[in-house]
């Protein structure tokens, strides 16, 4: 709740414009029947001017509750649509300051709902409180006392049917409470199914894998379908069960009215707003009831919300860390790193020093730990134990622009955002010119198809750079990794999308264009490594082995494995 304060604060006029709006409509309709007493009890006595009196307030009274209701949605969608829009961009704010590791605690299928889904949740709970919370009580107490103001005598009436709707929602709203909580689940998993199918489409289809999938969405949206069909039933019994108490309520009034209309005359009049005093009620508790199961649902998202919000980092900058430029000299000191939630280290007491300048080959066997070691230089994450320096500092104490624009690191995945080829290498250097993408593009191999365009650099990449080959995208992304001029460069198995060929002349290029960077390549073929100046292997998260390729073949039994297995199989 503290977190809805905070977001309705720059509101506030805007709020207190939709209660006086709701307060104003609330006391319309409650004095509504009044009137219309007045109306009755005119007619009865056939006094014409009095109908007519009587008749003109009733209309102005009508208009001001309806001109109250369209502003208080007015209000009231203005502030909730604006509060949702703050706490998308909060959440999204905080989601970029993420490090890795608090991404993978939520997942990021689930951080997208908790922006999307959960923001609408709460966007309709403010709606609510906004036209509801200030209305029901208003109506529920007003039309309570009026009633039993209009027709003392029956107020045992008023009262039995209170407790009969009151105790008969209880067990309703707790049932659809259970229901709703559910809705939220599968909804998630319902987002996460269609997400991964979609994403992995070319899995999906050449494994032949449409009807599983089919199958496994279908039966999430069945008991979707189910879920939401109890809540329906639920519904459906409770509207007719709350009819019928009220008309059982109405029903007796008017027999009790009827009886002793002799004796009190005037309650012929009086029973027309009793009657709608008694639906005020009514609707009252039906409403207020509906309004807390709903807002259960907002305030679980609220929580969601919150818990993003909340988050702190583990890994955070020192903001007193002053701007460095830094050297390419890279340190590992007796470092261990376990991920979160594992019980087994991904790394063990890795200790090395690579000079600026320096070409360093990672290898080992899958799952030995090569990404991530690579991961902790540009401190994607920390070390459970131990130090990592770049340029003489320790990460821990680095400014967080300096590390950015002294690291670069082309993933494993290519990955492109969409739009133009020149955004995604800008973000390897913000004030890159055409000059600059041109000698990345040569050195990533790149300048061949992309000179190819008419366009060039602005051409277009499309969602999920679905226009762009494997290969090409590698290309590109290791272009958008040396347009900076890196002082270390990491190139986690950046170029196995390439033929033989290409991935040559990268590192060729990357040899000669940039002289003085460190770089650091981590591939599954020794071959391309085998001319680096020294070479580390990994086993099981140990590093057995530094040297060049000569000197390991002779000392790593490790490194001579791989390599004559890849040999066997054809490997050059
Ligand atoms: N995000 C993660 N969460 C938990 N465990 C992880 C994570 N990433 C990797 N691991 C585990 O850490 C170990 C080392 O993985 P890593 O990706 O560093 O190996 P690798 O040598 O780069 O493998 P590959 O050559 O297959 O890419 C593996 O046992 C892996 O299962």
């Amino acid at each position: 709740m503290q977190i809805l304060k905070e977001h309705a604060k720059p509101y506030l006029r805007d709020i207190i414009f939709s209660i006086i709006a709701v307060i104003v409509m609330a006391g319309a309709s409650l004095w509504q029947p009044r009137l219309l007493q007045n109306v009755m009890q005119a007619i009865i006595s056939d006094n014409q001017d009095k109908v007519m009196t009587y008749g003109v307030q009733l209309i102005i009274l009508a208009v001001i509750g309806l001109i109250a209701g369209v502003i208080n949605t007015i209000f009231a969608a203005k502030v909730s649509q604006s509060i949702a829009a703050d706490l998308r961009a909060h959440e999204y704010q905080k989601i970029q300051s993420f490090s890795f590791s608090d991404i993978e605690k939520f997942s990021a299928g689930n951080l997208v709902v908790r922006m999307t889904n959960d923001v609408n949740q709460v966007q309709q709970l403010v709606m609510m409180i906004l036209q509801s919370l200030t209305r029901i009580p208003i109506l529920f107490v007003g039309a309570f006392i009026l009633a039993l103001i209009t027709l003392p005598r029956l107020w045992w009436i008023v009262i039995l049917m209170v407790i009969l709707i009151v105790l008969s929602s209880q067990v309703v709203f707790k049932q659809m409470g259970k229901y709703f909580a559910k809705i939220q689940s599968l909804i998630d998993k319902t987002n996460t199914l269609a997400k991964e199918n979609l994403q992995g489409v070319r899995v999906v289809k050449s494994f032949n894998q449409e009807e599983n999938e089919t199958q496994r969405f279908t039966d999430n949206s069945n008991n979707l379908t189910r879920v939401t069909t109890m809540i329906g039933y639920l519904f459906s019994i409770m509207i007719p069960m709350f009819m019928l108490i009220s008309y059982m309520a109405i029903g007796t009034a008017l027999l009790f009215v009827g009886r002793g209309v002799v004796q009190h005359p005037n309650d012929l009049a009086a029973i027309t707003s009793f009657i709608s005093y008694l639906m005020q009620i009514f609707f009252a508790i039906m409403i207020g009831g509906m309004m807390s199961t709903f807002a259960s649902r907002g305030f679980v998202s609220l929580g969601r919300i919150k818990a993003v919000l909340d988050t702190v980092s583990e890994l955070t900058y020192r903001s007193d860390a002053p701007e460095a430029n830094l050297s390419g000299d890279v340190s590992f000191e007796n470092v261990s790193f376990t991920y979160p939630g594992d019980d087994q280290p991904a790394l063990e007491n890795i200790s090395f020093q690579v000079k600026a300048g320096e070409m360093i080959g990672i290898v080992g066997a899958t799952g030995s730990g090569k990404s991530t070691l690579a991961q902790l230089i540009p401190r994607l994450y920390d070390p459970t134990v131990g130090d990592v320096s770049v340029g003489g500092i320790n990460l821990k104490s680095v400014n967080e622009k300096s590390l950015r624009a002294a690291v670069s690191f082309v993933l494993q995945r290519a990955i492109l955002f969409s739009g133009k080829i020149s955004d995604n290498l800008r973000q390897g250097k913000k004030d890159a010119s055409h000059a600059d993408f041109s000698k990345a593009a040569e050195i990533a191999q790149a300048a061949e198809f992309v000179n190819q365009y008419d366009d060039g650099f602005e051409h277009q990449v499309e969602e999920r750079s679905a226009n762009f080959s494997g290969g090409q995208k590698q290309r590109l992304s290791i272009a958008r990794g040396v347009v900076g001029a890196p002082k270390v460069l990491i190139l986690d198995d950046s170029t196995s999308a390439l033929d033989a060929r290409s991935e040559k002349l990268v590192q060729e290029a990357l040899d000669k264009e940039l002289f003085g960077t460190t770089i650091f390549v981590i591939a599954e073929k020794i071959s391309s490594v085998i001319h680096a100046d020294r070479i580390f292997v990994l086993d099981q998260g140990k590093l057995v082995g530094i040297g060049s390729h000569d000197e390991l073949l002779k000392s790593s039994p490790v490194y001579s494995e791989i390599y004559e297995t890849q040999k066997a199989k054809g490997g050059n």
